[in-house]
């Protein structure tokens, strides 16, 4: 269905190109996972999919590119777009019309399907991404994932033989992605589309795909079936890419096994005799039944782990970010209180309020995760501790200053603000004059010190001369939070800082703010993030704070999470399922391996 051979790319005005001789093949219904580090050229290599590079883009363009044996620089891109749909990686690039309706709309209507075709299309794409209820709505007033929903229904409505995805539920919430994902997996079967997903969330996506492709510098460096894949750990390792929690667990209890959901991790631990030897390691102590168990159990999966103990020892990231884990990391009630809240309502149309009644007090040196159900008012509220956005009914204070009598600048300096789609942030010639900007401005000394920290903080310091429009969305985002580190914000406020970025990057950007002395505001449909670097997680559902605390309280709290659209982090259900108390990949191995399990496992 996809045939690519020695492709090259270099972007108009770029001395080096961005794809370099890529090959690959991919066949009628395959599910193809294409993952890598954040601007290695992955995004540029889908745009040649549907023709819109070389077609649109210009650039130095050679090597072939065939979709269902049409060669894209020779047919025009009306032709291709029939067979290729193209689900973009920032959504308001794709969205263009003003309901929702009329833009699931739009694909059937110019394949001149019939009205009522049209209208069933519509309606099916509409359910299948949970979004029946906004058929009407503006697209304007969408958040960032309801806006990544109505982006895929669009795509599904036109049903083309071939899907490109790129990071198309980067946005989304956790159970709406899985559910999303379900059904685009179903559809793949059924119809046998042809689907090449772009995704840093391996862990969330490699269940559903048949194969993962990696690519690096511009070139495809890894091409395994998703089910061998991590046997290869060394080169996720390498590449700073993420690793789902199951694989990580048995990888790191020295199982060979790369199970890559919740269910395939318990039936390798049973297969091990984990919970038996939990379950007997919480007997009173029995020192010759110990002994016989010791002696008949197996030996090898602690000592002959031969398949990347090495691999692991060499990651200096990644995994680090659970054991420096944050939730012990107590902010005293002594912290002058920053953000107080009372009674907060607000919409953005008369009579539909969005949040409903928040109360909330946030102290000095807090790092806040903001979660919940995508539209559940996340960045209404972020908008508001920035007094972008003023308060319907109730107050907002920050710094003591009350936001209903404040504009966004009188706290410029002082609050730092990165919106969820960075591109509105970006308007410099360079990363650096972006970086510049604000201690210019605010007529700071030591500029030039600010910019180069800046930038170093979030890996941009080699891009610096870079035109920001010219860089991948990993990295406009990183030049954003750049941007706004420049002027050594106190209250640092980030609408989903970590979509888009790989491992290493994420853990970059979040250690930095845990060694940083400001108090971090973030919203995030990551739980593992959350739980590795907030001190506290507020988890939000339809205008209301339903839980609020660390996060070693709040994930046990299921009932909140099911309605706020979360999933407990799969480390979590495998140690309650082993029925063991353990947060984190490495707590859950050293319990696992403790002295007394440890005894009488080996
Ligand atoms: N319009 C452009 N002009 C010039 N260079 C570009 C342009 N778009 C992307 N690039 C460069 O091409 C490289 C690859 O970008 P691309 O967006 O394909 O990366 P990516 O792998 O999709 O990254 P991410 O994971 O951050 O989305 C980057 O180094 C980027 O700077
Ligand atoms: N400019 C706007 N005009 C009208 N309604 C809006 C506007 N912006 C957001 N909304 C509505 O407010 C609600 C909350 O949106 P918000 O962006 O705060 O959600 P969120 O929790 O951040 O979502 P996501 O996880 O998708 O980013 C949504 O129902 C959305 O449709």
């Amino acid at each position: 269905m996809i045939e690519i051979k020695d492709l090259w790319y270099t972007y108009p005005g770029r001395s080096e190109p961005t794809l370099k001789g890529i090959n690959l093949r991919v066949e009628k219904g395959e599910f193809v996972l294409l993952t890598g580090p954040t601007g290695c050229g992955k995004s540029t290599l889908l745009k040649t999919l549907n023709g819109i590079i070389p077609h649109e883009s210009g650039g130095i363009f050679s090597g072939s590119v065939k979709v269902k044996g049409m060669e894209t620089t020779e047919s025009n891109q009306m032709e291709i777009s029939k067979e290729v749909g193209l689900v973009f990686q920032n959504p308001d690039d794709q969205i263009f019309s003003t309901t929702v309706e009329d833009e699931v709309a739009f694909g059937p209507e110019n394949l001149c399907f019939e009205r009522e075709e049209i209208d069933r299309k519509v309606k099916e794409a509409l359910q299948i991404v949970g979004m029946s209820g906004h058929r009407l709505d503006s697209t304007n007033s969408l958040s960032g994932g309801q806006k990544q929903r109505i982006c895929i229904a669009s795509m599904l409505a036109m049903a083309p033989e071939v899907l490109a995805m790129d990071e198309p539920v980067s946005q989304m919430d956790p159970m709406g992605t899985h559910e999303v994902l379900n059904t685009v997996r179903e559809l793949n079967r059924k119809l046998k589309t042809t689907i090449l997903l772009v995704e840093h969330r391996l862990h969330e996506l490699a269940p559903f795909v048949d194969r993962i492709v990696i690519m690096d510098d511009g070139k495809i460096v890894f091409d395994q079936p998703a089910s061998k894949a991590f046997d290869h750990l060394e080169v996720f390792y390498r590449l700073g890419l993420r690793i789902p929690e199951p694989v990580e667990l048995c990888h790191r209890l020295g199982i060979k096994a790369s199970p890559l959901s919740v269910s395939g991790a318990l039936a390798v631990l049973d297969r091990e005799n984990f919970k038996e030897n939990i379950r007997r390691s919480q007997l009173p102590s029995n020192p010759e039944e110990n002994t016989v168990i010791k002696n008949s159990s197996r030996k090898d999966s602690v000592e002959n782990n031969t398949h990347g103990n090495n691999a692991h020892e060499n990651n200096t990231h990644g995994n680090n970010a659970h054991e420096n884990n944050a939730f012990e990391n107590n902010v005293s009630e002594n912290n002058a209180s920053i953000i107080s809240i009372q009674d907060l309502w607000s919409g953005y149309e008369k009579n539909k309020m969005v949040l409903k009644g928040i109360n909330l007090e946030i102290r000095k040196g807090e790092r806040v995760a903001i979660m919940g159900t995508n539209g559940s008012g996340k960045s209404t509220l972020l908008l508001h501790l920035a007094a972008i956005l003023k308060p319907d009914k109730g107050n907002v204070k920050v710094f003591g200053e009350d936001t209903k009598s404040r504009n966004p600048y009188s706290f410029a300096g002082k609050v730092g603000f990165v919106f969820q789609n960075p591109d509105l942030m970006l308007f410099c010639d360079s990363a650096e004059e972006e970086a510049r900007f604000g201690p210019v401005q605010l007529k700071y000394s030591n500029i030039e010190e600010r910019v180069r920290n800046s930038l170093e903080a979030m890996s941009i310091l080699p891009l610096r001369h870079d035109l920001p429009q010219a860089l991948s969305r990993g990295q406009r985002l990183r030049t954003a939070v750049a941007s706004v580190l420049s002027i050594t914000p106190e209250l640092i406020l980030l609408d989903e800082p970590t979509t888009g970025q790989d491992r290493v990057n994420i853990e970059q950007m979040m250690d930095f703010f845990k060694n940083n002395n400001s108090t971090l505001i973030f919203c995030t449909h990551d739980i593992e993030v959350a739980m590795s670097y907030a001190t506290r997680i507020l988890v939000m559902n339809d205008g209301q704070i339903i839980a609020d605390g660390k996060g070693k309280e709040v994930i046990k709290d299921t009932e909140s999470l099911r309605k706020a659209s979360l999933t407990q982090p799969p480390v979590v259900e495998i140690a309650n399922y082993l029925g063991v108390n353990a947060f984190s990949v490495k707590e859950l191995v050293k319990t696992l391996t403790s002295r007394s399990v440890e005894g009488i496992k080996c």
